[in-house]
């Protein structure tokens, strides 16, 4: 969210009966009561042939999906499954599927991994089997089963936001911190936009809560229609969304921010019985080595984003 700033070029003009209305802060009314609606549930994915999740400690709810690659677990940013907590090794232990079996091997670290308790160096997983790495705990499900729905339902749940089923704050945090890590290490370019809406507390004000959340609905799914796979993208405040852009340059972010623009600016919102015009507001920075870790990157695009609300909204403004 951006302090209120003034509004330059947005000034209240009376919906016509048909053209779609722009809101502006006069329609404002501070009695609405804060109401929100929730989804059905954030997207459920088809259950894995084989999985682990953390049933306890640290990163509760995580879970890696094990295909043909071994799936490393550990603190380091670029593990597979990484567990931040300071009593697992950064390369704590692995596991691979050798034809029809699934092998776990500890890769040498300070706290050995356990299977079921004992201590291990490599031995073969069976469905259930629970794997103690450093404080926190795994469990291996070896096929599709309703405990794998199960988790699958609990991962979602603790990573997605349930209204636009974006990815949470918490969960775009920890991709991020991924991605910014690999992004500095292979010496590759990564952007950041934040997104936020215009005017978005007169629509809250004037048609409720409810209506505002189906705003925010709407909103979410231009965003997802609009990023490749390998883009995180996020909500990460009331109407704030940020999107990661790893493998791009400046130019490329400003063309998907403006096409992102547009596309809020064409769309029509009804909004008590009527159709309204909303926009959004971008402020966008690039990885490099003086912004090299998250709080400085969206400390960069806040204050980009922060320009684009200043000089009138509606527009993406890049930090240099
Ligand atoms: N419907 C709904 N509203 C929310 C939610 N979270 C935050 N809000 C509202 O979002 C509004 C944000 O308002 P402001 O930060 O003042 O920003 P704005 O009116 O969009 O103005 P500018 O950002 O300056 O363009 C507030 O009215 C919040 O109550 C939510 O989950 N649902």
């Amino acid at each position: 969210m951006v302090p209120e700033a003034p509004v330059a070029g947005f000034g209240y003009t009376r919906p016509a009966p048909t053209a779609p209305a722009r809101m502006s802060n006069q329609d404002a009314d501070p009695t609405t009561t804060q109401l929100t609606l929730l989804s059905s549930g954030p997207r459920r994915g088809a259950p894995r042939s084989a999985c682990v999740v953390v049933i306890h400690g640290d990163g509760l709810g995580k879970r890696a999906d094990i295909h043909d690659h071994p799936v490393v677990i550990g603190r380091s940013q670029e593990a597979d499954l990484h567990i931040p907590h300071k009593s697992v090794s950064r390369r704590h232990c692995e596991i691979r599927r050798v034809g029809d079996e699934y092998r776990l091997r500890d890769l040498g670290a300070t706290n050995p991994t356990r299977l079921n308790d004992q201590v291990v160096v490599e031995a073969v997983l069976g469905d259930g089997d629970h794997i103690t790495v450093g404080e926190t705990i795994l469990k291996f499900i070896s096929h599709s089963s309703v405990e794998a729905l199960y988790h699958e339902e609990v991962y979602q749940l603790a990573t997605h936001d349930p209204l636009t089923e974006l990815c949470n704050r918490r969960h775009f945090a920890e991709l991020a911190d991924k991605e910014i890590a690999r992004a500095l290490r292979h010496g590759r370019p990564l952007v950041l936009c934040i997104v936020d809406v215009d005017l978005f507390k007169p629509v809250n004000d004037r048609f409720g809560h409810i209506a505002g959340d189906g705003v925010l609905r709407q909103i979410a799914a231009i965003l997802r229609g609009l990023v490749r796979g390998e883009d995180i993208a996020a909500r990460i405040g009331g109407e704030e969304f940020a999107v990661l852009l790893p493998e791009t340059g400046l130019e490329a972010a400003r063309r998907f921010a403006e096409r992102l623009r547009k596309a809020v600016e064409a769309e029509t919102f009804l909004l008590g019985n009527e159709p309204h015009r909303l926009t959004v507001s971008v402020g966008i920075a690039r990885l490099s080595p003086e912004r090299g870790d998250r709080s400085r990157l969206m400390q960069a695009a806040d204050a980009a984003l922060y320009r684009a609300k200043d000089e009138g909204r509606n527009r993406v403004r890049v930090e240099p």
